[in-house]
């Protein structure tokens, strides 16, 4: 089965993101790389129409502000209309009430097709006491048993990264080996990854294989980015050319995916 990178890079998916302020430019240039088209829309009084003409939405909460969860849920509500789906990424779920309080609402009013976080996000997400500061993941999980739970729980297909991705849904469990360690040096890979997961949700229906596809594919790039830089301002230069430059062939060779 060929790989959904080629498909993408064809149907250039116009992909709404509500997302922070840190990681704005460096999502806008990702998807670009990636062959999808971004766009940024906040406001209350437009995110239903331009999440209608959109091909996927993500709702990510890095910054968030009250009005924030308002234009969310319009937005989330109206592609849950239109029939396109979409990416919550929990940032810093844990971290403050705040955080958890919204991105269960936002869980609550809007259907989503996955949600991305790291370990310790999708476990505060789920009920599963761990620490969280700051936007890192948290140390010392089982990312297999805190898969199983989590999903049980919030009944959404989920994709937990860190050093080894999992990927669950009703009917499967996906390991992904790709990516590197440089990642959690640029601010921003999470969410960048997010908003490629939407790209690959809006080219196929078979979710499970649009969310790894899309891990694969990122963690490969990655792979590449790093064996050309090892320090983290170059890195991300060289991440953001592989993103571009990563083909089906060397994505097929490189990938180290395994599925239970
Ligand atoms: N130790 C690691 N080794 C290899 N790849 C990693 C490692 N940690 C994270 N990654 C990869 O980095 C990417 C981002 O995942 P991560 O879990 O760091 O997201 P995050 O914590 O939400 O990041 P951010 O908050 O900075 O956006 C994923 O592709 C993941 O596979
Ligand atoms: C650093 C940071 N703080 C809030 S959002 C964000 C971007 C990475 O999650
Ligand atoms: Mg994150």
């Amino acid at each position: 089965m060929s790989h959904l990178i080629t498909k993408v890079r064809s149907k250039q998916p116009l992909i709404h993101n509500i997302t922070n302020q840190v990681v704005m430019n460096f999502t806008a240039n990702g998807l670009y790389a990636l062959g999808a088209s971004p766009v940024m829309a906040n406001a209350k009084e437009e995110v239903e129409e331009m999440a209608a003409k959109a091909d996927a939405l993500v709702l990510n909460i890095g910054t968030l502000t009250s009005d924030q969860v308002e234009a969310m849920i319009l937005a989330g509500k109206s592609a849950n209309q239109a029939g396109i789906p979409v990416v919550l990424d929990p940032v810093g779920v844990g971290a403050t009430k705040f955080r958890t309080a919204s991105a269960l609402k936002i869980l609550d009013q809007v259907q989503v097709s996955c949600i991305r976080g790291n370990a310790g996000e999708i476990a505060n997400l789920a009920g599963v006491e761990t620490k969280v500061r700051g936007v890192d993941g948290a140390e010392d999980i089982d990312v297999q048993q805190l898969a199983e739970v989590a999903f049980t729980k919030l009944q959404c297909p989920l994709a937990i990264t860190g050093a080894q991705d999992i990927i669950i849904d009703a009917n499967q469990i996906t390991f992904i080996a790709n990516g590197h360690p440089l990642l959690t040096k640029v601010t921003g890979t999470g969410c960048l990854l997010s908003s490629v997961v939407a790209a690959f949700l809006a080219v196929s229906d078979d979710v499970q294989t649009a969310i790894s596809d899309a891990i694969s594919y990122y963690g490969i790039a990655a792979e590449l980015a790093a064996a050309e830089h090892q320090n983290p301002g170059s890195f991300q230069v060289a991440f953001l050319d592989q993103l571009f430059l990563v083909d089906e062939k060397t994505i097929n060779e490189k990938k180290r995916i395994t599925r239970s």
